[in-house]
C-alpha cells in the first residue's frame, strides 16, 4: 500500500494548553480520511500542522516519506490545502485568482493556463473563469478554494470542513467531487458531522480534547443486521431468540433488547413476529455502530437503553 501521510506522536501546545496530544495516523493513496470531532477537538490545529502552517510541539509528520520539518519545501509541494475559510480574493476574477495561485506555487509560466483550465474543469468552474469572486455563491467559493488546492496536482489534499455552510444540494455535489479527486490522491478532511464523514470517507479518526478516540475503517463499522427494541409485556431474551427471524437476542436495561436477525430477515419481519407473539412493541431502531456509539457518547447524546 502507498502511504502518503504518516503522523507519529504529534502534539501541540498553545501556551499552557495542550491542544493535541499523541496523535498517530496514516493516510493511504486513494483514501478519504475523516477527522471527526466536536467543536474545539483540535481538528483545525491538526490540519494546520499537517499542512506545515504550524509547527508541532513534539512528533513527526512525513509526507510521502519526506519529513515535513526537515524537508518542508519538497514535502509541501506534495500538499494541497483548503483552510476553514477559503483564501479567495473577492476583488479578483476566478481566472485571475487561480493564475495568481499557480504563480505562488511556482508553476512554470507555459503550464499555468493548462493548470488553471484543468483545476476549473475538475471543480465544475469551467464556465466561471470571468466571474468576480465577490459575486460567487458560497458553494462556488468552496469549489474555487478546492481548485486552488489542486492546481499543482498534489498527492495529498487537506480540506478543513469543506462542506460547512453549504446547502444539501451543494453538499452532495461537493462530496461527489471529493470522491472523484481521491482517485488520484489521498484526502484528509475535517468535520463535526458524523453523517458527513459516513457519506464521503473510507476511514475515520475521532478526535476529542486533542486525543484520538477511535481510528476505524468505515466499511468494518457497519453494525450488520442488528436492531434495538423496547418491549412491553412479558419479554425476555430466550422468548425473543425463539422468534423465526431472530438469530440471537440480548437484554439491555429494563425493557430493551439487542436483536441479531438472520441475513434474509428485515425489521418488518421482526416487528410482525414480536406482535404475533403477543408482545407490545414500543420502539424498533437500527443498532448503532461502534463509531456512532463513540461519537454520540463524546458529544453527550445519551443512548436510549
Ligand atoms: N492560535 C491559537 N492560539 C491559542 N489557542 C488556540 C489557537 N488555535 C486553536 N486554539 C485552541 O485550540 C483548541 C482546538 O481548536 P481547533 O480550532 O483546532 O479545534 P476544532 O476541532 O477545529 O474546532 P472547530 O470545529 O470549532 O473549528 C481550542 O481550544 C482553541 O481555542
Amino acid at each position: 500500500m502507498d502511504t502518503l501521510v504518516r503522523v507519529t506522536d504529534l502534539s501541540r501546545r498553545f501556551g499552557r494548553q495542550l491542544v493535541l496530544s499523541d496523535v498517530n495516523l496514516c493516510l493511504q493513496k486513494g483514501e478519504v480520511l475523516g477527522l471527526l470531532g466536536p467543536n474545539g477537538a483540535g481538528k483545525t490545529t491538526c490540519l494546520r500542522l499537517l499542512s506545515g502552517l504550524l509547527a508541532p510541539t513534539t512528533g513527526r509528520i512525513e509526507i510521502e516519506g519526506m519529513d515535513l520539518a526537515r524537508d518542508p519545501i519538497r514535502a509541501k509541494a506534495a500538499l494541497g490545502y483548503l483552510p476553514e475559510r477559503p483564501p479567495v480574493h473577492p476583488e479578483l476574477r476566478v481566472d485571475e485568482y487561480l493564475t495568481y495561485c499557480a504563480r505562488l506555487r511556482r508553476t512554470p509560466k507555459r503550464e499555468i493556463d493548462e493548470a488553471v483550465f484543468a483545476a476549473k474543469d475538475r471543480c465544475g468552474l469551467s464556465n466561471s473563469g470571468g466571474r468576480l469572486i465577490a459575486k460567487l455563491s458560497k458553494g462556488y467559493r468552496q469549489r474555487l478554494g478546492i481548485a486552488q488546492a489542486i492546481l499543482h496536482k498534489p498527492r495529498v489534499l487537506i480540506l478543513d470542513e469543506p462542506t460547512e455552510g453549504l446547502d444539501p444540494f451543494q453538499m452532495r455535489e461537493l462530496r461527489g467531487l471529493i470522491r472523484e479527486l481521491a482517485e488520484n490522491c489521498g484526502i484528509i478532511l475535517s468535520s463535526h458531522l458524523l453523517p458527513e464523514v459516513q457519506a464521503v470517507c473510507d476511514r475515520v479518526v475521532i478526535l476529542h480534547e486533542g486525543r484520538v478516540q477511535l481510528d476505524a475503517d468505515l466499511a468494518d463499522n457497519q453494525p450488520g443486521n442488528v436492531w434495538r427494541v423496547k418491549l412491553g409485556g412479558q419479554a425476555n431474551a430466550e422468548r425473543l431468540a425463539d422468534l423465526p427471524p431472530v438469530a440471537g437476542a440480548v437484554a439491555i436495561g429494563a425493557e430493551g433488547f439487542q436483536i441479531d436477525l438472520f441475513e434474509e430477515a428485515g425489521s418488518a419481519d421482526l416487528a410482525r413476529a414480536i406482535v404475533e407473539d403477543g408482545l407490545d412493541l414500543l420502539e424498533l431502531v437500527p443498532e448503532r455502530s461502534d463509531l456512532e456509539r463513540v461519537f454520540f457518547d463524546l458529544i453527550g447524546v445519551e443512548e436510549t437503553t
